[in-house]
C-alpha cells in the first residue's frame, strides 16, 4: 500500500491505472464501517483507492472541521488490512489553492433533511466528490447508506453531470448493541455512548409499529420521538418519514420509506436511518 499526498501524483497514477480503479472517499478515523466499503471495492476492482480528506468546504462555520478526529497512522493500518493499494491523503492547499472558485450543486434533493440543517454542506460534498472523481479517475465508487440522502445526492451528481462512474451503495454497519458504527462517536463520554443507543431503538420503535400494521406517519412519528425524549442529553434535529427517492414528506407510511434522523448527543450530531420494509 502507498500513501499519495499529492493531487498532481495522485493524477498521473491514475491515469496509468484508468479503468481498473474504485475509490472509496471518507473523510478517515476510519472504523469497520469504512472496511465493509473498501472489501466491496476490493472484491470488485483491481485497483483500491481511499481517499482520506477532512473537507473543510462541506463544514459550517460553527461545525466541527477542527475537532473532527484524525489520525493518518492508524488509518494506515485499517486500509492495509482491507487490501488497499493507495490512500490518497491531500491537503486542503493542494484541493483548494488559492483563487480556488467553483462549486457543484445539486439543488432539489440538498434542501431537505441534513441539508436543511447544514446548509452547504452537500454542495461542499458534491464539489469535492466530482474533484476526486477527475484526480482518481474511478470506474466506481463506493459509498454507505448511513448517510442516505448523500448517496441520493451523489448517485443525482453522476446522473445530470455524465460522470462515467458506478455508484454502489453498502449497507450500515453497527455496533452489537445496535449503534451504527461513525467517526464521530469516538467524541462520545461513556454515558452519551449509552444516549446514543436512543438513535437505533427509535428506529426500532417504528419499525415495531410499522410491523404491527401502523401506517400513520404521525403516530410512527411520536412513537419514535418518544424514545429520544426520554433521553436527557439527546435533541432531535430532525427525525422524518420520506419517500426514499424524492425526499418528500409522506402522511402515510409503506415498504418503501425512509425514516431518517439526526440527533445531537452533547455536542456530537449523528445520523441513522432505515428503510422500513427493509432489513
Ligand atoms: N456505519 C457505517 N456503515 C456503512 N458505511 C458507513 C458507516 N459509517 C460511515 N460510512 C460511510 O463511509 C463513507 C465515509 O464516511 P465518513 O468518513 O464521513 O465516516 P463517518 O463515520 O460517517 O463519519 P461521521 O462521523 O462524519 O458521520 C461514507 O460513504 C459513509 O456513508
Ligand atoms: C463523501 C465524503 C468523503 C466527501 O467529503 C464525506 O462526505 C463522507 O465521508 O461521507
Ligand atoms: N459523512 C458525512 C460527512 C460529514 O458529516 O460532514
Amino acid at each position: 500500500m502507498i500513501v499519495i499526498e499529492s493531487v498532481a501524483q495522485m493524477q498521473q497514477f491514475a491515469r496509468e491505472r484508468r479503468g481498473e480503479i474504485a475509490l472509496v472517499p471518507t473523510m478517515g478515523y476510519l472504523h469497520e464501517g469504512h472496511a465493509s466499503l473498501m472489501t466491496e471495492a476490493r472484491r470488485r476492482a483491481k485497483t483500491v483507492v481511499v481517499s482520506i480528506f477532512v473537507n473543510p468546504t462541506q463544514f459550517g462555520v460553527n461545525e466541527d472541521l477542527d475537532s473532527y478526529p484524525r489520525d493518518l497512522e492508524r488509518d494506515k493500518k485499517v486500509a492495509a488490512a482491507a487490501g488497499v493499494d493507495v490512500i490518497f491523503a491531500p491537503k486542503a492547499a493542494d484541493m483548494y489553492p488559492e483563487g480556488y472558485q467553483s462549486y457543484l450543486n445539486v439543488e432539489e434533493l440538498t434542501t431537505h433533511l441534513c441539508g436543511a440543517s447544514r446548509p452547504g454542506h452537500f454542495r461542499g460534498v458534491t464539489t469535492v466528490v466530482a474533484k476526486l472523481f477527475n484526480i482518481v479517475m474511478p470506474t466506481l465508487a463506493v459509498f454507505g447508506k448511513k448517510d442516505f440522502q448523500q448517496l441520493a445526492v451523489i448517485r443525482r451528481m453522476v446522473k445530470d453531470f455524465n460522470f462515467d462512474v458506478e455508484i454502489v451503495g453498502m449497507p450500515i454497519v453497527r455496533e452489537a448493541d445496535g449503534l451504527a458504527l461513525s467517526s464521530r462517536n469516538a467524541r462520545l463520554t461513556p454515558e452519551q455512548r449509552i444516549e446514543a443507543l436512543c438513535l437505533s431503538r427509535s428506529i426500532a420503535a417504528a419499525r415495531d409499529a410499522f410491523g404491527k400494521g401502523e401506517r400513520s406517519v404521525a403516530v410512527l412519528k411520536e412513537k419514535a420521538l418518544a424514545v429520544i425524549g426520554a433521553e436527557k442529553d439527546a435533541e432531535v434535529d430532525y427525525l422524518e418519514f420520506r419517500d426514499q427517492d424524492s425526499l418528500l414528506p409522506l402522511d402515510e407510511a409503506n415498504e418503501r420509506t425512509l425514516l431518517a434522523l439526526a440527533v445531537r448527543v452533547g455536542s456530537v450530531r449523528l445520523i441513522d436511518n432505515s428503510v422500513l420494509g427493509e432489513e
